[in-house]
């Protein structure tokens, strides 16, 4: 609401498929803070204009430099921490005394609310932005702000982001053309809470629940590309990098996006556009709603809408909750041909590779100062989860007719289609990952070589493309601002990732293909336990028993490997292989490498006590496991 665009011509959409009545109370209380808190962004400039973000970052150091500022700021701290009590203690209470609920209609919609998975469509419009009295503490009108949460019904798909998306775009655009002749809304906003979105008549904004706004010119830096006179109406959406303010230094779970976002989709932006990557993207509405582009294509950004609208906010509420209906998408195009997607866990990259593929360009855009910020996951299950999710989404488009090189077919160039085919493979690299991790090893500890003698000349192109490929990846992570350790970690984090999130990816896209599963969307976790930040502070990897499939899998592959490279080591010490270390050279370095890579899982198995280590359990399975492996093998 706080960006540093006309009021009038943003609307704040937001879409809360939890269906909480803490979550509209919230809001609530945010769209009241709100009438003191823009007139104090734009009075002093502040960033970032999230106050979450603000207060915990630069109150210190603005205090010192203006004495009006840091008295001001200090006020509307007051504010903003009273608010958050407020709904604190909502919160921790469960459910919203009586007292507050009298104070706004919208609370009675959940008198009928039994279930988060069992309710009509509420829908909400907390500010209005006709009403000349929705003004903040300087008299400025406010944006239209709205509170929405479909409808869910237990035997109807609700087809998770992808459906609470569409439903905001058709309110949107609904409320938008009643406003528009009313205010002269050029650019509505919208937004979701599970995942939050913000837009306005032709240019929406989407942003994730767990976003937060950083740079208050985004909205202008995106409208440049969207107005350029040459080129902007080819486009149909610009992204903004993913970036995330919870990363450790070494960020440990591999999470920092950077040679993505500094070399890949840079690379892909000079080939037609980078990937939609569901957050922090700016799309012009038509495109997204399946409109095709044509050459020649111009739209007037300007247009006006004559007529004015009478309805009353209830009225507009009660017509424009219907489209957000179970039932209303029925027969239509929308998660097919229209908005996003629908049946891949990667909505947004599907849907934006078919947006490239009706002819329109996208653009990736880094500001100097990033324009949002995200959570990344802060524990290895929560990563691993997040990971299968994406892998498995990519491969199915790999595997679908939306294939890039299928569909991409004569409508993106060749380039784009090869951009898109490294995250659509993924999920497939687990099989040479285990092979890797499994044949060398066991070979190694039967004594029998697999790879060529350090003395023959077929040695030099294995030698070549280690030293070259980590040599290069080395480079390219360290110019993209990494650390050592933390390029260490990714290349745990690269191998962890394979051998299973790659691996359960593969199994269940075959499954689904089979038609014996579906695939859902499993929600990374937003809050975690003291304990468990703490570790994550310290960069302590966080196993814990969750995830037993997956975690045990881990830990026997680092045992076998720990089982065989001693085993091995012993029977060359023995003189038991023939001229032993050159001809088992390669296979010592591949365990060893493995070992050393697995360090954190001993750890983890043996030696931790905290909550975060491999349970005894699991532990004692996977040592059992290793071990009858090689013994199978050794047989
Ligand atoms: O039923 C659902 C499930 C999810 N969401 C929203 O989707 C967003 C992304 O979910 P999150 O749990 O944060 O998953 P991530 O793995 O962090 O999401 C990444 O990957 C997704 C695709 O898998 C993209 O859609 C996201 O934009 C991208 O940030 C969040 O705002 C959610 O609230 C819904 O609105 N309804
Ligand atoms: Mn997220």
């Amino acid at each position: 609401m706080a960006y540093n665009y006309p009021p009038e011509k943003l609307s704040v959409y937001l879409s809360d498929d939890g269906g909480s009545d803490l979550t509209f109370y919230a809001l609530l209380k945010a769209s009241v803070f709100s009438k003191q808190w823009i007139p104090f962004c734009k009075k002093f400039n502040i960033e970032p204009r999230s106050p979450a973000a603000y207060f915990s970052t630069t109150e210190s150091k603005c205090a010192s430099l203006d004495t009006v500022l840091s008295q001001e700021s200090a006020a509307i701290k007051k504010l903003y921490k009273a608010m958050e009590d407020q709904i604190e203690t909502a919160t921790k209470l469960g459910y919203i005394p009586e007292d507050i609920q009298t104070k706004h209609t919208g609370f009675s919609e959940w008198a009928s609310v039994t279930s988060q998975r069992d309710h009509q469509s509420i829908l909400q419009i907390i500010i209005d932005g006709r009403d000349s009295n929705a003004v903040d503490a300087d008299g400025c009108v406010l944006p239209t702000l709205v509170y929405l949460s479909r409808e869910k019904r237990p035997n109807r798909p609700h087809n998770f982001k992808a459906g609470a998306m569409n439903a905001l775009v058709r309110i949107l655009d609904f409320l938008y053309l009643q406003f528009q002749s009313a205010t002269n809304n050029e650019l509505p906003v919208m937004q979701l809470r599970v995942s939050s979105k913000i837009s306005n008549g032709q240019i929406i904004l989407n942003v994730d629940c767990d976003m937060h706004s950083n740079n208050s010119d985004a909205v202008k830096d995106a409208l440049c590309f969207f107005m350029d006179e040459q080129k902007g109406n080819e486009i149909a959406y610009v992204q903004f990098p993913q970036n995330f303010n919870n990363l450790t230094k070494n960020d440990i779970y591999g999470s920092k996006m950077d040679v993505i976002t500094k070399v890949e989709f840079p690379g892909l932006d000079g080939h037609g556009g980078a990937l939609y990557i569901g957050t922090g993207c700016f799309h012009r509405r038509e495109s997204l709603c399946g409109k095709k582009y044509e050459t020649g294509y111009k739209f007037d950004m300007k247009r006006r809408i004559e007529g004015k609208v009478k309805e009353s906010v209830n009225e507009l509420e009660e017509t424009s909750k219907i489209l957000a209906n179970c039932t209303y998408e029925e027969g239509t195009q929308w998660g097919k041909e229209m908005g996003l997607k629908y049946g891949c866990p990667v909505e947004d990259v599907i849907t934006g590779l078919s947006i490239q593929c009706r002819g329109w360009k996208s653009i990736f855009y880094c500001p100097e100062r990033a324009a949002f910020f995200g959570i990344a996951p802060t524990t290895l299950a929560q990563m691993l989860v997040q990971h299968k999710r994406w892998a498995e989404g990519h491969f199915q488009i790999l595997l679908s007719k939306c294939c890039p090189f299928i569909m991409g077919h004569g409508r993106i160039n060749l380039e784009l289609q090869m951009g898109y085919s490294i995250y659509d493979l993924w999920a497939p690299n687990c099989l040479p990952t285990l092979c890797y991790l499994i044949l060398p090893p066991l070979y190694l500890l039967k004594g029998i070589a697999l790879f060529p003698k350090i003395t023959s000349p077929w040695f030099i192109p294995y030698a070549f493309v280690i030293v070259a490929a980590n040599a290069y990846y080395l480079a390219e992570f360290m110019w993209c601002g990494g650390t050592l350790k933390g390029w260490w970690n990714d290349r745990r984090v690269w191998m962890f990732k394979r051998t299973t999130s790659y691996l359960f990816a593969v199994i269940d896209t075959v499954f689904n293909l089979l038609g014996l599963s579906s695939s859902g969307f499993d929600v990374t976790a937003k809050v975690s336990e003291q304990d468990v930040s703490e570790r994550y502070e310290k960069e302590i990897m966080e196993f814990g028993s969750s995830l037993s499939g997956m975690f045990t899998i881990i830990a026997t592959l680092a045992l076998l490997n720990l089982f065989c490279l001693v085993g091995g080591l012993k029977r060359i010490a023995l003189n038991l292989v023939n001229s032993g270390f050159e001809t088992m050279f390669l296979q010592v370095l591949v365990c060893g490498t493995a070992v050393a890579i697995n360090l954190p899982v001993y750890q983890a198995l043996f030696f931790r006590k905290d909550k975060g280590r491999l349970p005894v359990s699991l532990a004692f399975k996977s040592f059992i496991l290793a071990l009858l492996v090689c013994k199978i093998f050794l047989y």
